[in-house]
């Protein structure tokens, strides 16, 4: 949950953003998308985050749920529905990194065998927080994050289920590396952990700063983080250390190739 300072100072309308993590209706696995999928905006679990929008007056990153494609029903997506105070959908991402690894004795997992990538970039203005949005494996990819940086965003949030593997070696470590290289607010949000299930998630729900410190952080139970954000950090972090104008264009650069909406 995530409030601004800055607005509060101002004595303004506090924008509050709340954050579910990935796959939150369904478990994590090939064989549960199909059976778990479902269109959007007209099926169960959008009518329902429309309602809890719209009844909290709040700003609702709704994690991800597998998507079932209104003209091609065999096509699915992992994606993140985005909803507003008043309960109206405002934009959608859909995964664009999908989950296939194989790490020898340890985990195999090939998401692609389930959902079909998504194709663009997923950026909101809340208040005064610019967010980029990915889903998990996004983080892994820091082209992906600069480029959101680029276009201005200082929040970069990312619904997540890391697995017990990874999650030792990398969850807080992608979390400060993408804060750092952005100079933004990191965020994963997890399902907690259960071991009832097939696919384990990592948890430990994160907030990370500008400066690339955890802000907060859960353990792996069932929990919340609730802080406000002041922004005015990001902008000290980039007026103090200016990398965005320091970069050699010249020399190197990061393309896009498709629109930014
Ligand atoms: N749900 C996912 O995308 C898992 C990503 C993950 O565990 C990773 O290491 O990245």
């Amino acid at each position: 949950m995530i409030r601004s300072a800055v607005a509060k100072e101002k004595k303004t309308t506090v924008p509050i953003l709340v954050v579910l993590p990935e796959c939150f209706n369904s478990p994590y696995g090939v064989k549960f998308f199909d059976k778990y999928a479902e269109t959007i905006p007209d099926g169960y679990t959008s009518k329902a985050l429309f309602g809890i929008a719209k009844e909290l007056g709040i700003y609702l990153v709704a994690g991800s749920f597998p998507e079932r494609d209104v003209q091609k029903p065999k096509t699915l997506y992992n994606t993140c529905t985005v909803w507003n105070p008043k309960g109206e959908l405002i934009t959608k991402h859909r995964k664009v990194h999908l989950f296939d690894v194989d790490i020898p004795n340890a985990i195999t997992f090939k998401e692609s065998d389930g959902f079909t990538p998504g194709n663009q970039f997923t950026i909101v203005d809340v208040g005064p927080a610019r967010i980029g949005i990915g889903i998990c494996y996004d983080i892994q990819f820091e082209e992906f994050a600069r480029i959101y940086r680029n276009e201005g965003c200082n929040l970069l949030i990312y619904p997540a289920s890391f697995s017990l593997t990874t999650g030792p070696l990398s969850w807080e470590l992608y979390q400060r590396s993408r804060a750092n290289d952005t100079q933004s607010f990191v965020t994963m949000v997890s399902n907690a952990r259960d071991y009832a299930n097939e696919y384990v998630a990592w948890g430990h729900t994160m907030l990370v700063n500008p400066w690339g410190q955890v802000v907060k952080s859960l353990k792996e139970d069932e929990g919340f983080i609730a802080t406000d954000v002041d922004f005015t950090i990001c902008d000290q972090v980039r007026e103090q250390i200016p990398v965005i104008h320091q970069r050699r264009t010249d020399l190197y650069d990061i393309v896009v190739k498709v629109p930014i909406k």
